[in-house]
């Protein structure tokens, strides 16, 4: 297995790659191919250079901090709803959710504490980070050979308007300090439901990543903390629209046992398409009719938009009874 300077070895040889997104600029057919080929085989890579200012990241993470570190109480004036925004009180993970249509409002106000400085560069972040994949879109869009009459390297910039309604979401996570069994994940198996998800871990890892569609023998490898680098994930809508060339790898979080003395962050992008976009395939040469058992594992969703998928999935996940006394 060749590995490349770059490449976090695992015990087991499989890897995530990390990939110098300043390559789009430079020579962007070197990085299509590069994400291509990570997108095809674990589903995740890191991006250096991803333009994304540090000092940025680190000031979301102080707010997440100020946030999470308030009583329970005092952070479930806005509890999770079927809008799939604002606080959700689980025991070993919570979260707190902002849509895009959430940033100017009291949610977000309520999430920074009434700090409007701060209140403005969550949405400055936000921005920062859907421009971000909307560029890695375009890196797709390249490598999949999208002709030039269907908008060729731009194909995915009409479904991935900031302006538009959809479900992306910026979603703020909390793995409180405590004790664990490794064998128990703090955040069962799943895929994401979007287009891609972008993710950062503060100092301490604990999100692993099935590879055993990459080596049948292989069943988690860990996604470490890697400095200055964001995790990409490619999430259901894209594994739908290549008819599975792409893949949408379950992921987990489990005890670290470094929580013992601190807790865990980490920051979760979730890019959707606009709502009305469909979820069938993309025109591309390297999509066929063919390959689509491949994507049979969503193909409930094949019939519905990404607005109706997302309704569908967050259904399936949530019941909206929190009990506050639990959490
Ligand atoms: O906290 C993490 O590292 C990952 C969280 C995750 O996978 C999710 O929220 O979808
Ligand atoms: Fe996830």
């Amino acid at each position: 297995m060749l590995l490349n300077n770059d490449s976090q070895p695992s015990q087991s040889g499989v890897t995530i790659p990390v990939i110098d997104f300043g390559l789009f600029s430079s020579d962007p057919e070197e990085c299509a191919r590069l994400v291509i080929e990570a997108s095809r085989n674990i589903g995740f890579f890191y991006v250096k250079n991803h333009g994304v200012p540090q000092d940025l990241i680190d000031d979301m993470f102080a707010c997440s901090e100020r946030f999470f570190q308030r009583p329970v109480h005092s952070k479930s004036r806005h509890l999770i709803g079927p809008d799939n925004d604002g606080f959700s009180p689980m025991k070993s993970e919570m979260a707190y959710n902002l849509r895009k249509t959430s940033l100017e409002n009291e949610l977000t106000s309520y999430f920074v504490q009434g700090d409007n400085v701060e209140q403005e560069k969550v949405g400055v972040f936000f921005k920062d980070l859907h421009r971000l994949s909307r560029d890695i879109m375009r890196c797709f869009a390249l490598a999949l050979q999208v002709p030039k009459a269907a908008g060729g390297s731009h194909f995915f910039d009409k479904s991935h308007e900031w302006d538009a309604e959809s479900g992306t979401t910026l979603r703020f996570l909390y793995y409180p300090q405590q004790t664990g069994d490794p064998d128990s994940p703090l955040a069962g198996s799943h895929t994401d439901y979007g287009s891609i998800t972008l993710l950062m871990q503060k100092d301490i890892a604990g999100l692993e990543v099935q590879a055993s569609r990459v080596h049948k023998d292989v069943p988690w490898i860990a996604a470490p903390v890697i400095p200055n680098t964001i995790l990409v994930n490619i999430a259901d809508h894209l594994q739908m629209w290549t008819n599975g060339l792409f893949k949408s790898t379950m992921h987990r979080v489990v005890y670290n046992p470094q929580q013992l003395h601190s807790a865990r962050y980490s920051i979760a992008c979730f890019i959707h398409a606009n709502d009305d976009t469909k979820l069938d395939p993309i025109p591309s040469p390297m999509i066929t009719q063919e390959m689509r058992a491949e994507a049979v594992e969503f193909e409930e969703g094949r019939n519905m938009t990404a607005g109706e998928y997302l309704q569908w999935r967050l259904n399936r996940s949530y019941d909206y009874n929190f009990k506050l006394e639990d959490a």
